[in-house]
């Protein structure tokens, strides 16, 4: 079957959702190959982390680059592609195997690995909006505060217990909503206005709508709009209601609470008083203040027809 994607690179991480990523970049290589001919794809599995910005910042020749892993991975491809001149930058296709999935559910592509791949083949090209934070390029989320503290937990509590996957998640969640429900000061500046005084529990700058592993923290932001959709979630908010508002928030629908702050914005310039815990695109991001600035339809994704 010809392919309207042309020669394509595959950057699988071995190592996404617990080690499930090696057998799947196998699955999805024996179905694109067996679609569009051994020759059109070439498979590379990453060996560490950072490996694929590398891989994809020399993905010279290529039609297309597939991100094959979580949120980590793609946004790594991404950052790597973006290093590349615009005329000689491939598009970005994912095959979701993470444990979040958050630019998936934007993209509305699915983590089966055979129905992604069904998805890809007849995928159209789309420009999408990156953002840029302190120099990093992400594709979906940058937070601050108690999503960030609890994907952080995460990764020491899945050391330490071995625990992976919803109870890990749910673990994680419930001990930082009881004993880490911490506001943290800041001063902000949106596009270019005065500085502005607060206090934030969550504040996350977004992209699409989907953080925290598919909670829709800004249910209308659109990933191809040019603007970050911004929420801020103020204090006081006691443990009831903060479990309330995130169970609410899964579905979108936590967006009437007085506590809760929305903006449209291009760039964003924000300073907390100490470090807080931060994640782009769920990776750690390590500082007090951040410039951030978004960048409309800057790389080609593959959409689902
Ligand atoms: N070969 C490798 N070995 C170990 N870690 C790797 C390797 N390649 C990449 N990584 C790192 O693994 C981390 C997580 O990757 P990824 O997001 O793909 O999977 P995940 O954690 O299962 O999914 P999610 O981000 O949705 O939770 C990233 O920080 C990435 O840099």
């Amino acid at each position: 079957m010809p392919s309207q994607l042309g020669t394509m690179l595959l950057i699988a991480n071995p190592a996404a959702q617990n080690g499930r990523g090696a057998d799947a970049a196998t699955e999805a290589a024996h179905l694109l190959r067996t679609a569009v001919g051994e020759q059109a794809l070439d498979v590379v599995l990453t060996e560490r982390p950072g490996h694929a910005v590398a891989l994809a910042a020399a993905a010279d020749g290529y039609d297309t680059v597939l991100a094959l892993g979580g949120d980590g991975i793609i946004h790594e491809v991404a950052g790597g592609l973006m290093e590349r001149a615009v005329d000689v930058r491939p598009a970005l296709g994912i095959v979701p195997v993470g444990s979040g999935n958050d630019y998936a559910r934007t993209l509305g592509m699915s983590c089966k690995v055979e129905h992604a791949c069904a998805q890809l083949l007849n995928a159209a090209p789309h420009p999408a909006d990156l953002g840029r934070v302190n120099g990093h390029w992400f594709v979906e989320t940058l937070s601050f505060g108690l999503d960030a503290a609890i994907a952080l937990d995460t990764v020491e509590r899945r050391k330490r217990t071995g625990r992976t996957g919803t109870i890990l998640y749910a673990e994680a969640g419930i001990d930082q909503l009881l004993h880490h429900l911490d506001a943290r000061r800041y001063t902000a500046s949106f596009d270019g206005g005065a500085p502005v005084a607060g206090a934030s529990i969550t504040f996350a700058v977004q992209i699409g709508p989907s953080y925290g592993g598919g909670f829709k923290i800004c249910p209308n932001a659109r990933f191809d709009d040019g603007l970050f959709d911004v929420c801020i979630a103020h204090p006081p908010i006691g443990v009831a209601g903060a479990a309330l508002i995130f169970a609410l928030a899964k579905s979108g629908r936590h967006t009437g609470f007085k506590q809760m702050e929305f903006r449209r914005v291009r760039t964003l310039h924000v300073e907390f008083d100490e470090v807080p815990p931060a994640q782009m695109d769920g990776e750690l991001i390590e500082a007090t203040t951040f410039d951030v600035s978004i960048e409309p339809r800057a790389l080609n994704v593959l959409l689902p027809a």
